[in-house]
C-alpha cells in the first residue's frame, strides 16, 4: 500500500480492508470474488410482551420474501455480486420455502420474561450449525461471508444479551427496533429488566447468557463468528444484532476479532457501543436499522474496491520515482 501513487496512508479505511485481508487469508493480493451473504432466522417468544411494531408472523413472510429474492438484501447482494444463504435455525415456520437452508433447532424461542428463552443444549446447537455452515462456505470457495438475521423481537434479547455481558444499563443500550413509540419503549426497557431478574444470567458464562434472553439466530452467528475465524474466512457483520452475536464469540475466543469487519453503524444506540467495545470501525453511517445483512453487504464494493486499488493502481517505481 505504501508504494502505490498516492500520499501514504490516504485511501485511509480501504487501505486497512486490504491489509487486514491480507493477513487473515495469508495472500498479499486478496482475492474476494466469491461472496457471500448469510441470513439466519428465528423467533422470539418475547414478542408476546408486546416489544416489537411487527408481528411475529412477519419473520416467516420475509424468509419467503428472500426466497422470492424481493428483500432489501436479495436487492443489495444482486449489486454487490453476492449470493444469499437463508438459514432457519428457529423461526415458527413449519413448511419453509425450497431455498432455505433447513436446521431448525426449535420453533421461536419461550418467552424469557417468565423462563429461559431456550435450554443451554439448544444454544449450544445453534453455535455449532453456525460453526458449520461458515466451515463448509469455506470449502465451497467463498473468499468473504457477511452474516445477518430476520426474527421479529430480535433487538429485545439482543438489549438483554448486551447488558447482561457488559453491565451496562438497560436504558442506554435499548432501542426502537422496527419502530416503536415511547409507551412501547418503556414497555420493551420494562420486559428487558425483567428478563434479566427473573433469569439471573451469568455473564462469565456467555452461552448461558445466549440460552436465557438470546435466540437461536443469535446464538447461529456466534457460532458463525466462531467457525469463520477457525477456516480463517473473513467476516463483515451487520447492525446490532450480529455485533452482539459477535461481541459473544470474542466472550468465548477474543481471537475471532481478528477475523471481523464492521460494515454499517445502525441507528439502535446499542451498536456503537458494543463497535468501540469490540474495537471494530463502522465503514458507513446510513442511518440504517434494517438487519436481514444489508448494511453488511451494501459494504461489499468498498471492499471490491479496496482490493481493486491493491491490485491495479501503479506503484511510484512505475512512475521511475
Ligand atoms: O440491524 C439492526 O441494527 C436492526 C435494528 C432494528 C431492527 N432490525 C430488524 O428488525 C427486527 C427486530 O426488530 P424488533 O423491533 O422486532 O425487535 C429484526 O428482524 C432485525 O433484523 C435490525
Ligand atoms: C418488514 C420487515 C423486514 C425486515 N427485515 C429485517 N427485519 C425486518 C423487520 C420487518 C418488519
Amino acid at each position: 500500500m505504501n508504494e502505490l501513487t498516492k500520499p501514504l496512508g490516504a485511501l485511509g479505511n480501504l487501505e486497512e480492508i486490504v491489509i487486514r485481508l491480507a493477513g487473515m487469508t495469508g495472500n498479499v493480493m486478496p482475492d474476494i470474488g466469491r461472496k457471500t451473504m448469510v441470513v439466519f432466522c428465528g423467533d422470539h417468544g418475547v414478542t408476546e410482551e408486546g416489544v416489537s411494531a411487527y408481528p411475529s408472523d412477519v419473520t416467516g413472510l420475509m424468509i419467503h420474501n428472500f426466497c422470492k429474492g424481493g428483500a432489501a438484501v436479495n436487492v443489495l447482494s444482486r449489486r454487490a455480486g453476492a449470493d444469499v444463504k437463508v438459514v432457519d435455525v428457529g423461526s415458527r415456520l413449519k413448511k419453509l420455502p425450497a431455498c432455505v437452508v433447513d436446521r431448525k433447532v426449535r420453533l421461536g424461542t419461550a418467552n424469557m420474561a417468565v423462563g429461559p428463552a431456550m435450554e443451554r443444549e439448544e444454544a449450544e446447537e445453534a453455535i455449532a450449525i453456525g460453526i458449520t455452515i461458515a466451515q463448509e462456505l469455506k470449502t465451497e470457495g467463498v473468499q468473504l461471508a457477511g452474516v445477518g438475521e430476520m426474527g421479529i423481537g430480535n433487538t429485545t434479547a439482543t438489549s438483554a444479551v448486551a447488558s447482561a455481558l457488559t453491565g451496562m444499563s438497560v436504558d442506554k443500550l435499548v432501542g426502537r427496533g422496527t419502530g416503536i413509540d415511547d409507551v412501547m419503549l418503556r414497555q420493551k426497557v420494562k420486559v428487558i429488566r425483567k428478563s434479566l431478574a427473573v433469569n439471573q444470567p451469568n455473564k462469565a458464562d456467555a452461552i448461558d447468557v445466549l440460552a436465557k434472553v438470546g435466540g437461536l439466530e443469535l446464538a447461529a452467528m456466534t457460532g458463525f463468528v466462531l467457525g469463520a475465524a477457525s477456516v480463517r474466512l473473513p467476516v463483515v457483520i451487520d447492525g446490532v444484532i450480529s455485533t452482539v452475536a459477535a461481541f459473544v464469540a470474542m466472550a468465548l475466543s477474543s481471537d475471532v476479532k481478528k477475523y471481523l469487519f464492521a460494515s454499517h453503524l445502525s441507528v439502535e444506540p446499542a451498536h456503537r457501543i458494543l463497535l468501540d467495545q469490540l474495537g471494530l470501525e463502522p465503514l458507513i453511517d446510513a442511518k440504517m436499522r434494517l438487519g436481514e445483512g444489508s448494511g453488511a453487504v451494501l459494504s461489499f464494493p468498498l471492499f471490491d474496491s479496496a482490493v481493486a486499488v491493491a491490485r491495479e493502481m501503479a506503484t511510484f517505481a512505475d512512475l521511475g520515482l
